[in-house]
């Protein structure tokens, strides 16, 4: 098994707004995430953030560098294997939730089990004991309308585990709370991340958070830097 979770090499990516009008983006970003390393990513809005994750992520592909995630090379890889490395390497948090509101916290963690071809006890057990690792075991047969932000958001951060991935992004996991709310759950993030053992990519606004993680990034002009 490789000792990186996430391999960034020289990624490259442009959008183009029409003729003569074309944004750099990502101008050659590259960084390695250990594997049980917690890193933050922080950089001023529109300087690429999201860009980057989704790449990470096997959501959107570059124009040009290397992704490597779980010590296996994506890049150029069928679409088929780009998606069976999503599915089962990458754990997504997003500022707002996205559970399905007509199940209950834990059928929320159990149903990309089944997609993936987990058994339904071997899931529901799994998905009890993620709700238990973020207090959330008394509330496992609620329905999302019945938490409030911050617990739907702790029910989301297991959503992201429920298939065992390498490696969790996280795209302002707290930013949608108040921020009393934010710092308790995004220590309940921390903690769940250290105890499970995964590596993870965090973005966000706060440099009070970012000062948490075990070392913080900057996109600076399109490239990582150290904050
Ligand atoms: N699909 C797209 N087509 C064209 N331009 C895009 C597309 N996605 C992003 N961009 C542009 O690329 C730049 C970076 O966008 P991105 O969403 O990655 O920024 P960000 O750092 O995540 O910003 P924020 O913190 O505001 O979410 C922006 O100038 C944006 O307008």
């Amino acid at each position: 098994m490789s000792e990186f979770s996430l391999v960034l090499d020289d990624i490259q990516k442009s959008y183009n707004h029409g003729k003569a009008n074309e944004i750099n983006v990502l101008r050659g970003a590259s960084t390695r995430i250990a594997r049980g390393e917690i890193v933050g990513l922080i950089a001023p809005s529109g300087a690429g953030k999201s860009t980057l994750l989704q790449i990470a992520g096997l959501l959107d592909t570059a124009d040009a560098g290397r992704v490597e995630i779980g010590g296996e090379l994506v890049t150029g890889a069928t679409d088929r294997a780009r998606t069976a490395a999503r599915r089962g390497k990458v754990g997504f948090v997003y500022q707002f939730h996205h559970l399905l509101p007509e199940f209950s916290a834990v059928e929320n963690i159990v149903l990309p089990q089944l997609a993936h071809g987990v058994a339904a006890g071997e899931a529901e057990a799994r998905a009890l004991d993620l709700l238990g690792r973020v207090g959330m075991a008394a509330r496992a047969t609620h329905r999302p309308g019945e938490l409030s932000g911050g617990e739907q958001q702790r029910v989301a951060f297991c959503r992201s585990l429920a298939n065992a991935p390498a490696l969790m992004l996280a795209d302002e996991p707290t930013g949608n709370l108040d921020p009393a709310t934010s710092d308790t759950v995004f220590d309940v993030l921390m903690e769940l991340v250290r105890g499970t053992g995964l590596s993870a990519l965090i973005a966000t606004h706060n440099h009070e958070l970012a000062a948490r993680m075990d070392r913080v990034l900057r996109l600076d002009e399109g490239v990582l830097v150290s904050a």
